[in-house]
């Protein structure tokens, strides 16, 4: 795959992927935890990488969001699904959905929210989802450990090279013949010879000819799929409860896998053979049951001297003194049958501390042989045979059962990380659908000039706008079940008038979420909203006070581009009067509102001065207001809703109004004619 063909990826990051495993994949679908891996690419720019593909697919040349605040209004969506996730994976995957004008990423994501919407239907197992899904990560590759008990081996440079990337876990050495072949087999256990050329030479040793070993590597190292499974078992455990908790098919035999499991310890070790745990044991407690037989021995043969009494002729007493004839003659004489018991029990302990086997049991026969001495001593030869045999015996076992368990293992490799993908995956549906369920949300129509899937042909060909009924937006300073449902049509240039803290700023944001929302394929926090697929949201907040003239400059050269730019563009503006002079604003926000006008953009620009502004446009410019319904105690009651063509009373109109009618003089009668 060309990655520098994707949107955002520079020569840096496309070197970077190219070292990944499963890159291709990982930008298919979304993955961004296995994009994060790739060396010196961040989350934050995984997921910018990540999006960068999707766009690639969809043809999408970006650049929806065209201003910092339309960017905030993302960022604070992607916060309400990322509050949503359980694993760090979801937080960082939600991160893939972005607003967009492609209708078929659109309808992609659509689909997707159906499944995670569906899928979420049985609520009654959130909960043990959720507590399952707390303990799933990505998948790892386990640290690359040396395995010093075998060796590649081929005469072969190119194989050499190949070989010793293929497996770093292992010596890859040359050999130009068999005697190169025969050394190699004296100094490690295993030899595996990769050349074709050395099937059928006759060398001792265990050595083995595998000119496919670089197919087979779960074969050749074991250790690979075993320090895997082990490296990776509580994610596997806790991603087999959330497919059994969510009810998703799993793929594989989750009971065969949990079984494969439980035979493999943390360390990579095979656990659970009973056969393997006695030879452990025998070769570990071997020098203590030696020491012990022969004190057990000694034990026995100093009872049966000091309770016997030994009667000594004088022609053997006189030979032991002269000749220094041994003791061992009259223990032989005097105490056989003792010693013999000794002997036995020495030989009894050693068979059964080591759970001797029948076959292993006459080298503790000849451990402990029948000349009589005192003490008692074991035939170190014997016994260091003995640890010879027991050690063999052991490594044969493990390398054995390790290659069958990871014959096991190694099948279940491939439906294990989709076990895991498909339990991250779970976690994003139930992020997604528990953000819809907590706000009330719905799927958004679009409304366009062609019918595509989840839009509606649009009756009179003006296609562009944005109706939301009952909108609520979860982005208040207020608790969510205490917001005011907003209705609100617009299309076109509109102004939208209304009292000091009446909602005007609340209603751009609520229209921004909304089309943000809608155009990353998503549901949206109201009860029905119609809406034109966007090509690009211009979101400007409130300035704070007046601009020096080089900001100001600046600012028009930004309003150079928002009114001349790409078709069925939403521009969203907030008090641009505050940026200068009241007289200097109104022509000049009136003279954007003309552009705009002239482009079909739909606008809404929030001004208090609304009045001067469409008397200062050369068209007639919508006004709609966010209406005062009065004053209670001193505190405004306000419809929420935006009343269409109605330029709203200012809150200084109330006050005055409402003083001239608490006061008789006429004063403020007179100032109340004045607006
Ligand atoms: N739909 C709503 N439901 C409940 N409370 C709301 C709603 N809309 C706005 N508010 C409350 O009113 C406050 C003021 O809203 P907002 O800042 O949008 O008003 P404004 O008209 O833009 O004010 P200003 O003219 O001072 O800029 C918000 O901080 C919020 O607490």
């Amino acid at each position: 795959m060309e990655f520098e063909a994707i949107p955002g990826v520079g020569e840096k990051t496309a070197a970077a992927l190219a070292e990944l495993d499963g890159a291709e994949r990982a930008l298919e679908e979304g993955d961004v935890a296995t994009l994060a891996r790739a060396p010196g690419l961040s989350e934050g720019r995984a997921a910018v990488v990540a999006r960068g593909a999707i766009r690639r697919r969809h043809g999408d040349d970006g650049g929806f969001l065209a201003t910092g605040r339309a960017r905030e209004v993302y960022e604070d969506a992607l916060d309400l699904l990322r509050e949503r996730t359980v694993t760090d994976y979801g937080a960082k995957r939600v991160a893939t959905f972005y607003p967009t004008q492609s209708a078929s990423r659109i309808s992609e994501v659509r689909a997707f929210v159906d499944r995670a919407t569906d899928r979420a239907t049985d609520r009654d197992s959130d909960p043990a989802v959720r507590n399952a899904l707390a303990g799933v990560e990505p998948l790892e590759p386990p640290p690359t450990r040396r395995v010093r008990d075998r060796c590649l081996a081929t005469a072969d440079a190119e194989r050499f090279a190949a070989a010793e990337d293929a497996f770093p876990e292992l010596s890859v050495e040359v050999v130009e013949d068999t005697r190169g072949l025969a050394e190699l087999a004296r100094s490690y256990a295993t030899v595996i010879a990769l050349d074709e050329r050395f099937a059928g030479v006759d060398v001792d040793g265990d050595v083995r000819i595998r000119p496919d070993a670089l197919e087979h590597p779960d074969e050749i190292v074991p250790e690979r799929v075993l320090a895997f499974f082990a490296r990776n078992r509580s994610r596997l455990l806790a991603a087999a409860e959330v497919a059994e908790a969510a009810g998703i098919s799993p793929g594989c035999d989750l009971d065969a896998l949990r079984n494969a499991l439980d035979r493999v310890d943390d360390d990579g070790t095979v656990v659970g053979d009973v056969e393997l745990g006695r030879l452990l044991t025998a070769v570990g407690d071997l020098d203590a049951a030696v020491s012990t037989a022969e004190s057990v021995a000694n034990d026995r043969l100093r009872d049966a001297i000091r309770e016997r009494d030994v009667t000594i002729d004088g022609t053997d007493f006189l030979s032991l003194v002269e000749q220094g004839a041994r003791v061992d003659s009259l223990l032989d004489r005097e105490l056989a049958d003792e010693y013999a018991d000794a002997v036995d029990a020495a030989r009894g302990h050693l068979v059964e501390a080591l759970d001797l086997k029948p076959e292993e049991a006459g080298f503790a026969e000849r451990a402990f042989p029948e000349d009589p001495a005192f003490p008692v001593a074991h035939e170190e030869s014997v016994i260091s045979r003995l640890r010879t045999e027991l050690k063999t015996a052991r490594d044969r076992r493990a390398a054995r059962l390790k290659r069958e368990l990871a014959a096991d293992l190694s099948g279940l490799r491939d439906p294990a990380e989709s076990l895991v993908r498909d339990a991250l995956e779970v976690d994003v549906e139930l992020a997604v659908a528990r953000f819809a369920a907590d706000f009330e949300c719905t799927l958004p129509t679009f409304v366009e000039s062609d019918e595509s899937e989840g839009s509606e042909s649009d009756a009179d060909g003006d296609g562009h706008g944005i109706t939301i009924e009952g909108g609520r937006s979860p982005l208040l300073n207020v608790d969510f079940e205490n917001v005011d449902p907003v209705d609100y049509a617009v299309s076109g240039p509109t102004l939208l008038s209304g009292v000091n803290s009446g909602g005007k700023t609340s209603t751009l944001d609520l229209a921004a979420l909304v089309v943000v929302l809608a155009q990353m394929g998503l549901p949206v926090p109201a009860d029905r909203v119609e809406l034109a697929r966007f090509s690009e949201l211009h979101y400007y907040a409130k300035t704070q006070g007046t601009l020096d003239a080089g900001a100001f400059e600046s600012t028009l050269r930004d309003f150079r581009g928002v009114a001349d730019g790409a078709e069925n563009r939403l521009v969203l503006v907030d008090e641009l009067e505050s940026i200068t002079e009241p007289g200097a604003s109104a022509k000049i926000v009136a003279g954007i509102l003309e552009a705009l006008a002239e482009q079909a953009a739909t606008a809404v620009f929030v001004s208090h001065l609304a009045r001067e502004i469409s008397e200062a446009a050369d068209f007639d410019v919508a006004v709609d207001g966010i209406e005062a319904l009065g004053l209670e105690d001193g505190e405004l009651v306000v419809n929420r809703s935006p009343v269409k063509d109605h330029l709203a009373r200012s809150t200084p109109e109330l006050i005055v109004e409402k003083l001239a009618e608490d006061d008789g003089s006429g004063f403020y009668d007179r100032l109340l004619r004045k607006f």
